[in-house]
């Protein structure tokens, strides 16, 4: 199998970056929150879950060049005031690569300094030639603070394409979360991993344990009506009513399932839900860690991801997607439906605006 080697860095990296984030969630306090200057709120977690992967990718694949897009930096850990802080992410950086048997072991602990490199290993801007690591340390931070889905999401670019994808997602249920409007209240145990590597399918895992993986694929659902459809848990990321007017062209009956994060990309890989509805707000620009290992996940399981035009994402561009309108996924059958209820709805939506 092609990136063998890669899943494999892929897998470990992502997975204990996830146990580095399920131990802050699970006694996030109000401090751990700060401030960046979008405003978003950006945890130890988020930090501390790019320090490992970055880490972990640098010493499982020793014998290449290593280009990495992500989404933090560590420019607001360098600030005045900001020791303690960085203090705190190290120890926990440090205590979870020590609970972990990698190729080449930790042989000292890390410095704060080292942490700061290790962060900033992730500012490449990705592009059209060559391999690039992207990722999303957390995605879903809100879902991350609520309690709620979020997931640890890494992919890899070659050539444009993305060729590799693993999506940990700590609190997404083992099975199903179909009809289940708030999939963090189920009591099945918790904890995907899915990953996909191009033209050798999807598979799903549970996070801390070895069991053998499962291979999934999309719904096989044909008729609109018995399908559910996927969006945005925070309504100031997808425009709720549009996904509606569409849902409602289509005759999808389901209520919508509103789940944070790339999570949705995983539980559509498996079937739990046909459709994923994604329209931001206008002049918002989409950032490739939101979707890359989302997108593979799910295509490698039988479904399509475009854009609100029916074209593929196109994740050659730099650290943003040029997209029209919004991202839209569904299975084969369904998306010819999907698309022109999509085309219809953002019609009758401008035809009301300009009058
Ligand atoms: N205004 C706006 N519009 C659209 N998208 C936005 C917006 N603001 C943020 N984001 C990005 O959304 C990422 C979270 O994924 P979701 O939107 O799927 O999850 S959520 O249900 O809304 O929480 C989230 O990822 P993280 O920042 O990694 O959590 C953001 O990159
Ligand atoms: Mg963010
Ligand atoms: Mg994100
Ligand atoms: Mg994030």
């Amino acid at each position: 199998m092609a990136y063998e080697k890669e899943l494999v860095a892929a897998k470990k990296a992502a997975s204990l970056a996830a146990r580095l984030c399920q131990k802050v969630q699970k006694a996030l306090l109000q401090s751990d929150v700060q401030s960046k200057s979008d405003k978003s709120p950006v945890t130890v977690a988020d930090y501390g879950s790019q320090a490992v992967v970055s880490l972990v990718l640098e010493r499982e694949l020793t014998s290449e060049p290593f280009s990495l897009v992500a989404e933090e930096d560590s420019a607001d850990l360098r600030k005045d005031g900001s020791e303690d802080l960085l203090e705190r992410i190290t120890k926990l950086v440090n205590d979870t690569l020590a609970s972990e048997n990698l190729s080449k072991p930790v042989d000292s602990t890390l410095s704060t300094d080292d942490l700061l490199r290790a962060i900033d290993c992730g500012t490449s801007e990705g592009g059209p030639n060559g391999r690039h690591w992207v990722l999303d340390p957390i995605d879903g931070t809100k879902g991350f603070l609520r309690g709620d889905q979020y997931a640890v999401a890494l992919g890899l670019l070659e050539e444009g394409k993305v060729v590799l994808g693993v999506l940990a997602c700590p609190n997404l249920p083992l099975t199903s979360i179909a009809g289940n409007k708030n999939s963090s209240s189920s009591s099945d145990k918790k904890g995907c991993l899915f990953y996909a590597t191009i033209g050798s399918g999807t598979y799903m895992q549970p996070l801390d344990s070895n069991s053998d993986p499962v291979r999934v694929y999309v719904s096989s659902v044909e008729n609109p009506e018995e399908a559910s459809f996927f969006e945005s848990f925070e309504g100031a990321h997808s425009l709720h009513d549009l996904s509606s007017s569409i849902a409602n062209k289509l005759g999808v009956k389901a209520p919508p399932v509103r789940i944070d994060s790339q999570a949705k990309y995983g539980a559509l890989s498996r079937g739990d839900g046909a459709i994923y509805l994604r329209f931001p707000h206008k002049g918002y620009r989409e950032k490739i860690w939101d979707h890359v290992a989302g997108a593979i996940v799910v295509t490698e399981a039988g479904g399509i991801v475009t854009d609100a035009g029916g074209k593929p994402l196109d994740f050659s561009k730099g650290k943003y997607l040029d997209l029209d309108t919004g991202i839209i996924v569904a299975n084969e059958k369904l998306m010819p439906l999907l698309l022109k209820a999509v085309r219809d709805s953002i019609a009758e939506q401008e035809k009301a605006s300009s009058l």
